[in-house]
C-alpha cells in the first residue's frame, strides 16, 4: 500500500491558512474519486446503522467487522485533520470538511454550483441530519448555509471566514430534497455581505443573512 502522506506534505506551502500544493489537477481528481466512494460507502453505514432494526447479536458482529476495516484503514494516516489544499489551477480541495468533504461520510456531502449571480446546492438530507421529528437538525441548516455562504463570498478567489451568521427559521425544513442558494448582497473593504436560504417543494424554509471577512493579508486571486 502507498502512503500519499510524504507527497503532500513536501508541496505544501502556507498561504493566509490554505495549503498552496504542486499535486497536478490530474491526480488530485483520481484521488478525490477513490475517497469520494469510500466516504459514499460510509454514508450508507450511518444511514443504516440508524435505522436497522436487525438483533442485537448481528449488530455486534456488525461492530467487529467494522473494527477491523477502521484498522486497515489506520495503517497510513495523516497526523491530524486534511485541511484546504489549492493548486496552481486553482483546483482547491477540502476533503474533511464537515459540509463538502469527498473524504467525509458525514458531510451531506453539498456540491456547490458557482454561477454569475451566487452558488447554489441540491441536497438531499436523511436520517443522520435529523433535529425534530422527520425535520433537518437547526444546526445543521446553520451549517450547511455558513458553508454556501462563504463559498460565496470567496468566490473561489479568495478566504472568507464568518464573522456573524443570523438565522431565521421561517417554517420547519423536511428531510429530504432541498436547494440552497446565496448571493453576494454588498462589499465594504474586507466585509462581504451574503444572503442565503433554503427552501423544500414548498418553498423557503430558512433565511440567513452572513457577514464574512477576508482575513487581512491573505491572497486575493482575479476573478474567472
Ligand atoms: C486563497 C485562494 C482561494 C482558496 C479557495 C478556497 C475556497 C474555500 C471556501 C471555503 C468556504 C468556507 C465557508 C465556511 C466558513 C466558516 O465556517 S469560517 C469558520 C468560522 N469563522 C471563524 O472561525 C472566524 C473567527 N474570527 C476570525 O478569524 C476573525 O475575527 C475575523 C472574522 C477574520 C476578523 O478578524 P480581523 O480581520 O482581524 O478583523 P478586523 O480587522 O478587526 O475587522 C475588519 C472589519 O470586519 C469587521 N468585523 C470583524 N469581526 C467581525 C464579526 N465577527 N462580525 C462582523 N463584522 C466583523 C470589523 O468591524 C471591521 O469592519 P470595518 O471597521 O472595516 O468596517
Amino acid at each position: 500500500m502507498t502512503s500519499r502522506r510524504s507527497s503532500l506534505d513536501a508541496s505544501a506551502a502556507h498561504a493566509g491558512g490554505f495549503f498552496l500544493d504542486d499535486t497536478p489537477t490530474e491526480e488530485v481528481d483520481r484521488r478525490e474519486a477513490v475517497l469520494e466512494s469510500l466516504a459514499g460507502t460510509v454514508r450508507d453505514l450511518v444511514d443504516a446503522a440508524i435505522r436497522t432494526t436487525v438483533e442485537d447479536e448481528e449488530v455486534l458482529r456488525v461492530r467487529d467487522d467494522l473494527a477491523a476495516l477502521v484498522a486497515r484503514l489506520r495503517a497510513s494516516q495523516l497526523p491530524g485533520p486534511a485541511g484546504v489544499r489549492f493548486n496552481a489551477d486553482r483546483r482547491s480541495w477540502n476533503w474533511g470538511n464537515a459540509v463538502v468533504g469527498a473524504a467525509n461520510g458525514i458531510a451531506p456531502p453539498l456540491r456547490v454550483v458557482h454561477g454569475p449571480d451566487g452558488c447554489h446546492a441540491d441536497v438531499r438530507l436523511g436520517a443522520a441530519y435529523e433535529g425534530p421529528p422527520g425535520l433537518v437538525h437547526g444546526g445543521v441548516s446553520a451549517m450547511l448555509l455558513d458553508h454556501i455562504m462563504g463559498e460565496t463570498a470567496s468566490g473561489r478567489r479568495r478566504t472568507a471566514f464568518t464573522g456573524t451568521l443570523t438565522m431565521r427559521y421561517r417554517r420547519g425544513t423536511p428531510l429530504g430534497p432541498l436547494r440552497l442558494e446565496a448571493r453576494v448582497v454588498r462589499e465594504e473593504g474586507r466585509k462581504i455581505f451574503v444572503d442565503g436560504s433554503i427552501s423544500d417543494a414548498g418553498g423557503v424554509t430558512v433565511e440567513a443573512e452572513g457577514i464574512f471577512i477576508q482575513p487581512a493579508g491573505t491572497p486575493e486571486f482575479p476573478r474567472t
